[in-house]
C-alpha cells in the first residue's frame, strides 16, 4: 500500500486527498499543526521520517492573500523555506515531491492562457513566496512536481463559495469584480488527479513526468461570473438567489494586488499525463450539492 505524506491536516486541498485516498486504499499521513509547523522547519524532519513516506505531496501553505502583504516573512517562512525543507528530506529519502503552487506567480499582463513556459512575474508577497518556494524546490531535488493550481473550492475550509454562501445569509446584492479572469479548481477533483500522479511519479523515472504543470477546472471565468454561477446554484437547489453587481478592481480595494488574467493551459497535463479536471461549472454543482441539498454548509463552515 503506497504511503502518502501530505503537510496541511485542515485545508480544503489536504481534506480532499486524505478523502480519496481512504476511499482509494492508501495511506495518507497528514502532519501540520499543533505538532508539526512550517514556520519552524526543524519540526519537520522527525515527522517526515517517522511516516516513511513512498511520496510527499507539500500542500500546507500561508493562503491568506492580503494577510501577506503585512507578515511578508512568515509567508516566506512557510510558502518559501518549508518547501526547501521538504524537497530535502524527499531527496534523502529517494522519494518523488509533489509540491502545490499557485496562478498568483504571473503577473496578469497575458492575453491567453498562461503555460508552464510563461515567465512568472507575481505581484503580491503571496505569490513571490510561493514562486521562492517553487524554486527552493527545485534547488534541492529534481525528482519533484511543482503542480500550478487556482482559485480552489470545495467544501472544507475557507474559500470563495462558501464566502459567497454565507454572504447571501445577511445580503440581497453583492458587488463582485468583474475585469479578474482565472479557472475555478474543485479539490476534490485535483485529489483524482494528484493522487493518479503520484502513483505514477512513484514508479516511473521518466523526466518527462516531473518539472512544472498547471492543473486547474476546465474552462474560465471572472469572479463576478463565479458568483453568479453560485447564487443560480444556490437558488436550484433551495437556496438564496442574490444579485450580483460587477465592478472594476479599482472599485474593490484590497492590500494585496491581483492578477487580472490568471488563466492556466492544462494542455501539458492532458499531453503528458491524459489527465483532465472536471469543468468548474459540473464541478460547482457537486460542491453545491454537498453544501447545500446535503446541509453541511453550518457543520464545515
Ligand atoms: N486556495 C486556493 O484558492 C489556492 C491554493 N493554492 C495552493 O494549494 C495549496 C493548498 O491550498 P488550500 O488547501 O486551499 O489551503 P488552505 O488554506 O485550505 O489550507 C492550508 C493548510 O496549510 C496549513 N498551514 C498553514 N500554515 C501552517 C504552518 N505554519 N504549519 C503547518 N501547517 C500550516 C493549514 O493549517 P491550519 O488549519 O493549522 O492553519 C491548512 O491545513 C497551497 O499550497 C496553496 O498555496 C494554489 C492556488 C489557489
Ligand atoms: C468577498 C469578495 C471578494 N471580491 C473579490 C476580491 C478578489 O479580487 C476576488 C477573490 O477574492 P478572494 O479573497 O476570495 O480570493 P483570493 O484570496 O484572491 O483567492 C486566491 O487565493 C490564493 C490562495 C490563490 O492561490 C489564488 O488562486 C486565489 O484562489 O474577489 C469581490 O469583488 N467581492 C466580494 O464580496
Ligand atoms: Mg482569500
Amino acid at each position: 500500500m503506497m504511503r502518502v505524506l501530505v503537510t496541511g491536516k485542515h485545508g480544503q486541498v489536504d481534506t480532499a486527498l486524505q478523502g480519496l485516498g481512504d476511499q482509494l486504499g492508501l495511506e495518507i499521513i497528514r502532519i501540520g499543526r499543533p505538532e508539526v509547523d512550517l514556520a519552524q522547519t526543524d519540526t519537520m524532519e522527525d515527522a517526515v521520517r517517522a511516516a516513511r513516506p513512498d511520496v510527499i505531496i507539500s500542500s500546507a501553505a500561508y493562503t491568506a492573500v492580503d494577510k501577506a502583504e503585512a507578515e511578508p516573512e512568515l509567508a516566506q517562512a512557510i510558502n518559501g523555506e518549508a518547501p526547501g525543507e521538504l524537497a530535502r528530506l524527499a531527496k534523502e529519502l529517494n522519494i518523488p515531491i509533489l509540491h502545490l503552487s499557485t496562478d498568483y506567480v504571473f503577473a496578469g499582463d497575458k492575453d491567453g492562457a498562461y503555460e508552464e513556459t510563461d515567465l512568472p512575474a507575481p505581484v503580491s508577497v503571496y505569490g513571490k513566496t510561493k514562486l521562492s518556494g517553487e524554486e527552493q524546490i527545485a534547488a534541492q531535488t529534481d525528482n519533484h512536481v511543482i503542480l500550478r493550481t487556482a482559485w480552489v473550492f470545495s467544501p472544507y475550509g475557507n474559500n470563495f463559495v462558501k464566502t459567497m454562501l454565507r454572504l447571501a445569509e445577511s445580503r440581497d446584492e453583492v458587488n463582485v469584480v468583474a475585469d479578474q479572469h482565472g479557472c475555478p479548481t474543485y479539490a476534490p477533483d485535483m485529489a483524482r488527479v494528484i493522487l493518479a500522479m503520484a502513483q505514477q511519479v512513484a514508479i516511473d523515472d521518466d523526466p518527462t513526468l516531473r518539472g512544472i504543470f498547471h492543473l486547474t477546472g476546465q474552462g474560465e471565468t471572472t469572479w463576478a461570473q463565479f458568483a453568479e454561477a453560485i447564487f443560480e446554484g444556490s437558488a436550484n437547489r433551495g437556496g438564496k438567489w442574490v444579485q450580483v453587481n460587477p465592478i472594476a478592481t479599482t472599485d474593490y480595494p484590497t492590500p494585496a494586488k491581483r492578477p487580472a488574467n490568471s488563466r492556466l493551459s492544462g494542455e501539458k497535463l492532458d499531453q503528458t499525463y491524459g489527465l483532465v479536471l472536471d469543468p468548474w461549472r459540473i464541478s460547482l454543482d457537486s460542491c453545491l450539492d454537498r453544501l447545500i441539498t446535503q446541509g453541511n454548509l453550518v457543520k464545515d463552515g
